[in-house]
């Protein structure tokens, strides 16, 4: 087989695999042959460096570390959410929507990770920039923080051009073996995963990142072509196209259904591999979230459902 059709089946199989393992959660390879994969693929790209190129599986690890970030202003606001903390607030918000629409709207209810609020731009398929939140309007350029998460693919199986919005996260687990990695090395402890993944992403040296096993969701997307007409449509629509999106997102009709879900998760949240402060509520359709508009720095058409903070057990 000619070099550069080896170097182009190693790539495909190597984003279908991790696509399996990171996004959902379900390889159908073990590790051992992933890895002998990525080596073969590592090999030829070294013997053969005019094969490599910038979305090949194994530029994840940028290279000289940055003297400091670049400012970017995001083209569409990274806004922040409105919050609620009881159920009857959560009621009167449903009845507001309601009211504003003249009639009871779907809506779509999902986790809110406990994480740092990212964008990521794809052009033709491709991964181009990566970025914080900041103060919603300016952020910080961290592609090639980003590009270590293998949650986050660098290039899509559709050469589409569009933003995509979530939450980089660290795992429950990764934040004990970090904070226990770093009490034997004597360095200060991070106080909870949030902190850790912003530690994590705030390195301009993008080794560290990669060694931090970070992660990531999508929970939305910007775009100026009518992609998808709802933002349940466009959860399954990332997903399909290899972003990592969470299962755990549903459709609710009334407010005791969003309710049912956030009780749900009140009490699976302590099982769940990764941090959640709360439950985001959107109404789905496009066109009744423009109806709704925004407040100065808020959607009208979605709120956050704050869990109340944990009692924090002092032993
Ligand atoms: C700030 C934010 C945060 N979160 N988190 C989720 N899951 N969805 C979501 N949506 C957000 O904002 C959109 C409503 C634009």
């Amino acid at each position: 087989m000619e070099m550069a059709e080896r170097v182009e089946a190693l790539r495909q199989k190597l984003n279908q695999y991790g696509y399996e393992y990171y996004v959902l959660d379900r390889p159908s390879v073990p590790d051992a042959e992933y890895d002998r994969l990525m080596n073969e693929l590592i090999e030829i790209e070294t013997d053969y460096p005019e094969l490599r190129s910038p979305d090949s599986p194994t530029q994840r690890v940028g290279g000289a570390p940055l003297d400091a970030f670049v400012k970017v202003t995001h083209d569409t606001p990274m806004l922040s959410l409105g919050n609620v903390f009881s159920k009857e607030e959560l009621v009167e918000w449903v009845g507001r929507i309601e009211k504003d629409l003249g009639y009871s709207p779907l809506f779509v209810a999902e986790l809110k990770f406990d994480g740092l609020a990212v964008s990521l731009k794809y052009e033709a398929g491709r991964l181009v920039r990566g970025a914080t939140r900041g103060d919603g309007t300016t952020g910080e350029d961290i592609t090639q923080n980003l590009k270590t998460i293998r949650a986050i693919p660098l290039r899509l199986n559709e050469d589409v051009t569009f933003e995509v919005r979530g939450e980089a996260y660290m795992p429950k687990r990764s934040f004990e073996h970090l904070n226990d990695e770093r009490e034997r090395l004597g360095e200060p402890l991070f106080a909870n995963p949030r902190n850790a993944a912003a530690g994590s992403l705030r390195q301009l040296d993008s080794k560290i990142a990669a060694a931090r096993n970070l992660a990531f969701f999508a929970y939305g997307l910007v775009s100026t072509d009518d992609l998808v007409a709802s933002h349940d449509e466009s959860l399954a629509y990332l997903g399909r196209l290899g972003i990592a999106v969470s299962q755990e997102y549903t459709t609710c009709q009334t407010a005791d259904e969003l309710w049912d879900y956030i009780e749900t998760y009140v009490t699976r949240r302590s099982e769940l591999p990764y941090e959640i402060d709360g439950i985001v509520i959107k109404v789905a359709a496009y066109e009744e979230q423009e109806q709704l508009g925004f407040t100065a720095k808020s959607p009208r058409w979605a709120v956050a459902y704050k869990f109340p903070a944990e009692e924090v057990v002092t032993t």
